[in-house]
C-alpha cells in the first residue's frame, strides 16, 4: 500500500472487518447456496477473533478484471467503511482475488484486503501447534508472497523507477526480493522434510507397539475435538471455533469394552481449499493413512451436511483413501443429534441402524453410529461399533504363562496388543488377556507350544474358582 493511504490506515482498527462473499450471478454451484458460503466466511472470521461489523453477499453478473466487484458496489462498501465507529481495517473478500484486483481494491476501500486463501492462512498460522504445521504453514505464506510480487514490481517501480539502469531499479528488486523468497523455501522445505523423516520413525516406533490406531477425521465443526476430549478425557482445546485444530493430537486411551488404542484428532476440512494449502493441510492428514479406523464425524444437523460428507471423502480420495477401501474400516459418526428435533433424532437413530448392517465398513458403505458427542448420548453404541470393527480382524484371547515363560510374553508385547495382565496363582503365573490376529495367534502356538483360549471363554472358570 502507498503513503498516500497512511491516513485512512491511522483511524483503522484491524480488529474489525467487514466480510463479503462475492456469488457471480450465472454460476450454478450444485450443492451450497450462496448464504451458506457467507455463513461459512463469517465463520472463519470469527475464528481469527475479527469483530465483524457487516456480512454480505455481493451478486456479480460478471467479474471485473481490475476489482472483480462492480464499480457501485465497491464505492458503496467504501462509504460504509467511512461510516462505521470505529472505521474497519479490514475487508474479507470470499474469492480468490488476482493481484491486481487485491492491490485496487485495498487502494478503492484504504483497508487491508484478505482474500480466501489469505484468510485461510491466518487461520493455519495461528492455530499450528507441532513444527512441521508451522513450517507447512510459512511455506504456503511464502508461496502466495511470491504469487503476489507482481503487486509490489508495479508498487516498487512506481516508487523507484526512472533511475535508467537496464530493467529498471525496480525490476531488479522484483528479482532480488524472488531470490530471497525462493532461497527461503528452499529452506523451509529442507527443514520440512527433516521434521517428516523423524516423523516417519517416531510413527515406525509407534506401530511396534501394536495398539489399533483410530484417527478422527471430519468437516471443521463437525465436533471431533469434542468426541475427542470424550474419549481421552483429554483436555484437547474444544471451542466454537472453525480450525480449532490443525495438527493431530495423539492419545493412548482406554475405552471401555475396547482396550487400548490410540485416538488421533485432526484438522477439519473445508469447501474449496486454496491449492496452495492443500500441502500444509494434508501433512496434518498423513496420520489418517496409518489408522486401523476411521471415525467420520459429522454434524448430522447441519443443513449442508451431504456436501460437507462427499468434500470429506474427496479430500480423502486425494490422500489415497479410496471410497471402496477396505484397508481401513470407516465408521462415520453422526454427531450433534441433539440439535435435531423428536422426530429427525428418531430418524436418525433407525437410518443409522438399517444402513449399519450389512455394511463394508468402507467411506461410501460406513458402519453409522448417531450420537451427541457434547450430551454424551450413545456413545457405548459406538464403543460396541469400533470393538465390533477391532475384533473382526483381531479375536481376543486368554492365556496362563508361567514365571519360565518371559520369550512367550515378550513375544506376546512385541506381536499381540496386551489388554490385562493378573496373577494367576500363588507361584508367579500371569493371566493375559491379548489381542491378536489369527495368523499371529497361530505362529505364538506352534513357537511356544502354548494355548491360547479365544474370547476368554476357557479363562472364566478360573476366574470364578478363584472368587469361591
Ligand atoms: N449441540 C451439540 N454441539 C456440539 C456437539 N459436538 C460438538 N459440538 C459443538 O460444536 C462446536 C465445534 O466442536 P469441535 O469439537 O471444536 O469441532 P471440530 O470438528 O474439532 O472442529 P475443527 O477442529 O475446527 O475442525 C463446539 O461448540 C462444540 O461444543 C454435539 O454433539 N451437540
Ligand atoms: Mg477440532
Amino acid at each position: 500500500m502507498g503513503p498516500e493511504d497512511s491516513e485512512a490506515y491511522e483511524h483503522a482498527s484491524l480488529d474489525h472487518a467487514i466480510v463479503l462473499h462475492p456469488h457471480l450471478f450465472r454460476e450454478q454451484n450444485g450443492l451450497r447456496s450462496a448464504e451458506e458460503r457467507l455463513e461459512e466466511a463469517v465463520g472463519l472470521t470469527a475464528a481469527i477473533k475479527l469483530t465483524i461489523t457487516d456480512a454480505q453477499i455481493v451478486t456479480l453478473s460478471e467479474a471485473r478484471p481490475a476489482t472483480l466487484i462492480g464499480r457501485g458496489k465497491v464505492e458503496e462498501i467504501r462509504t460504509a467503511l467511512d461510516m462505521t465507529e470505529p472505521r474497519p481495517g479490514l475487508v474479507i473478500v470470499n474469492a480468490n482475488l488476482t493481484p491486481v484486483q487485491h492491490r485496487n481494491l485495498e487502494n478503492e476501500w484504504k483497508a487491508k484486503v484478505l482474500d480466501r486463501t489469505a484468510l485461510i492462512l491466518e487461520i493455519f498460522g495461528a492455530r499450528a501447534q507441532t513444527k512441521e504445521g508451522r513450517l507447512q504453514v510459512a511455506l504456503a505464506h511464502l508461496n502466495y508472497q511470491r504469487s503476489r510480487l507482481v503487486r509490489s514490481w508495479t508498487h516498487l517501480e512506481r516508487q523507484r523507477g526512472g533511475a535508467g539502469f537496464l530493467g529498471g531499479p525496480g525490476e531488479r528488486q522484483i528479482e532480488a526480493d524472488r531470490r530471497i523468497l525462493a532461497d527461503k523455501i528452499d529452506r523451509l522445505k529442507a527443514q520440512i522434510e527433516q521434521v517428516r523423516r523423524t516423523r516417519t520413525l517416531q510413527r515406525a516406533k509407534r506401530k511396534k507397539a501394536p495398539h489399533p490406531v483410530i484417527a478422527l477425521v471430519g468437516y471443521t465443526n463437525a465436533g471431533k475435538s469434542t468426541l475427542f476430549n470424550r474419549m481421552t478425557g483429554a483436555g484437547v482445546m474444544a471451542e466454537d471455533l472453525l480450525f480449532a485444530t490443525l495438527d493431530p493430537t495423539m492419545r493412548a486411551v482406554d475405552l471401555p469394552g475396547v482396550g487400548r488404542v490410540i485416538l488421533s484428532d485432526t484438522v477439519g476440512f473445508i469447501s474449496d481449499l486454496p491449492t496452495d494449502l492443500v500441502a500444509a493441510f494434508r501433512a496434518t492428514l498423513e496420520e489418517v493413512l496409518e489408522a486401523d479406523i476411521i471415525l467420520h464425524v459429522r454434524d448430522i444437523a447441519h443443513p449442508e451436511s451431504d456436501a460437507q460428507r462427499h468434500d470429506v471423502i474427496s479430500v480423502l480420495g486425494n490422500i489415497g483413501i479410496e471410497e471402496d477401501d477396505l484397508e481401513r474400516q470407516v465408521i462415520e459418526v453422526w454427531n450433534k443429534i441433539d440439535l435435531l428435533d423428536e422426530e429427525d433424532c428418531s430418524t436418525a437413530m433407525s437410518v443409522s441402524k438399517l444402513r449399519s448392517e450389512g455394511a463394508e465398513g468402507s467411506l461410501e458403505d460406513p458402519i453409522i453410529v448417531a450420537v451427541s458427542a457434547f450430551e454424551g448420548i450413545n456413545l457405548s453404541a459406538l464403543f460396541a461399533a469400533i470393538d465390533e470393527r477391532l475384533t473382526r480382524e483381531f479375536n481376543h484371547y486368554t492365556v496362563v504363562l508361567g514365571p519360565e515363560d518371559g520369550a512367550a510374553e515378550a513375544w506376546l508385547h512385541q506381536n499381540g496388543d496386551i489388554q490385562t495382565i493378573e496373577p494367576a496363582d500363588q507361584q508367579g503365573g500371569r493371566l493375559i488377556s491379548v489381542r491378536l490376529g489369527e495368523k499371529g495367534a497361530g505362529q505364538f502356538q506352534s513357537k511356544f507350544s502354548l494355548v491360547l483360549n479365544q474370547d476368554g471363554l476357557d479363562a472364566q472358570p478360573l476366574k470364578d474358582t478363584s472368587i469361591a
